[in-house]
């Protein structure tokens, strides 16, 4: 595959509405969009999915762009790949850092599927022409709030709706909502916010009939997240704790979850996603495409992976509406009935609008590769 030339681009999006979790508010989006280029006409998109804080993971920002710039980039120049597969493993000796990786081999995934004139989720091995898709739901200042906001996710059509809980805020509100919605299908994520001594209170979920608890417990609390599956009914889904399949694996053995949020950036990239959603397939663990508050090429990246079969829960790859006035891909992520159409145009299967990607650009640079 030649590289000829990588565009780097910083932006900064205002979202709609402010995003509240357990660790915090997010309200603009810093990112980086890659720009790969072969020089025979070809360009690939990659999305980075770091946040300002280390809140969610240490990555942020900037530490996205010193690994691009200091490191993964540099790389790639004294590479050659045959394959997106390569990115990876010439990636090895880079500890971690799997968001800045993810975004860079992301514009490959798409730039080499561009090249092979088929559309991202062919590339992967997917088959589904539409995917079902969920929505995230952060914490909303009153349960008024709350409600309507649920009301207004039903009427789209979503087939899931995800509640951010926090200590204080949790089995109270989650037995108000399921009064109101005794019928949907509702799961919450804590992100870390409680320990194993909140044991007696986190079984208490129990009786909500929630689809799954997501990842109550610390990131690195993997054998605690296995005591506490073995007390509790409600599935246990990881998120923070899971970095790449050796993660699953380590999960797996242990009994620590159920079901496994694959997120893109958090694993590094494509090609190691779909190493774990092959083992979750083999070994019957249901998965699902988790979201970063994206923007559209990095939606577009979660909806190609979706199509992979054992993707058998709907994902956080809500509409751009949920998020932005504008978007920078054209069509616009577009949910109908809870639904998603898979694109079919090569790559990622979306346009960028160079209009809106622009007004959103902080700085870009061009290096030559
Ligand atoms: O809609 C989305 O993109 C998903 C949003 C969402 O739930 C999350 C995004 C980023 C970090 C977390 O707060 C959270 C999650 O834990 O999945
Ligand atoms: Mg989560």
């Amino acid at each position: 595959m030649p590289l000829k030339k990588i565009v780097l681009r910083k932006l900064n999006m205002r979202l709609k509405n402010p995003f509240i979790t357990s660790f915090g508010t997010t309200q603009d989006k810093e990112f980086f969009v890659i720009e790969v280029y072969d020089g025979e006409g070809n360009c690939g998109y990659g999305e980075s999915v770091a946040f300002s804080e280390p809140w969610y993971t240490e990555e942020t920002v900037k530490t996205t762009q010193h690994m691009l710039e200091d490191f993964l980039i540099p790389i790639l120049k004294r590479s050659r790949l045959t394959h997106p597969n390569d990115v990876s493993k010439v990636f090895q000796p880079i500890r971690r850092n799997n968001m800045a990786k993810a975004a860079i081999e992301g514009a490959i995934w798409d730039l080499y599927a561009k090249r092979e004139n088929v559309s991202l989720s062919i590339a992967l091995g997917g088959d589904k022409k539409k995917i079902e898709v969920g929505i995230s739901i952060g914490i909303q200042p009153t349960i008024k709030d709350l409600i309507e906001k649920i009301e207004d996710a039903l009427q789209i059509g979503y087939k899931r709706i995800k509640l951010k809980i926090k200590p204080g805020a949790d089995i109270e509100v989650l037995r108000e909502v399921r009064s109101h919605f005794p019928d949907t299908a509702i799961m919450a994520d804590a992100n870390s916010a409680y320990s194993l001594e909140d044991i007696n209170h986190l079984k208490k979920l129990d009786e909500l009939n929630l689809m799954m608890i997501e990842q109550p417990l610390a990131h690195d609390d993997i054998v605690e997240h296995a005591k506490l599956q073995k007390e509790m009914d409600t599935p246990i889904c990881l998120d923070e704790s899971i970095h790449s399949l050796e993660d699953v694996r380590k999960a797996f053995e242990l009994g620590s979850c159920k079901i496994i949020n694959i997120k893109i950036g958090r694993v590094g990239g494509l090609t190691e996603a779909k190493r774990i959603h092959d083992f979750c397939q083999e070994h019957q663990m249901e998965v699902w495409c988790g979201g970063m508050l994206e923007a559209g090429i990095g939606r577009a990246h979660n909806i190609a992976l979706t199509t992979l079969p054992q993707f058998v829960l709907p994902g956080d790859t809500a509409g751009s509406q949920n998020y932005w006035e504008k978007d920078i891909i054209t069509p616009e992520v577009v949910v109908e009935q809870g639904m998603i159409e898979v694109p079919i145009k090569p790559g990622i299967g979306f346009e960028i609008n160079k209009k809106i990607m622009d007004e959103f650009t902080e700085w870009k640079k061009e290096i030559a590769i």
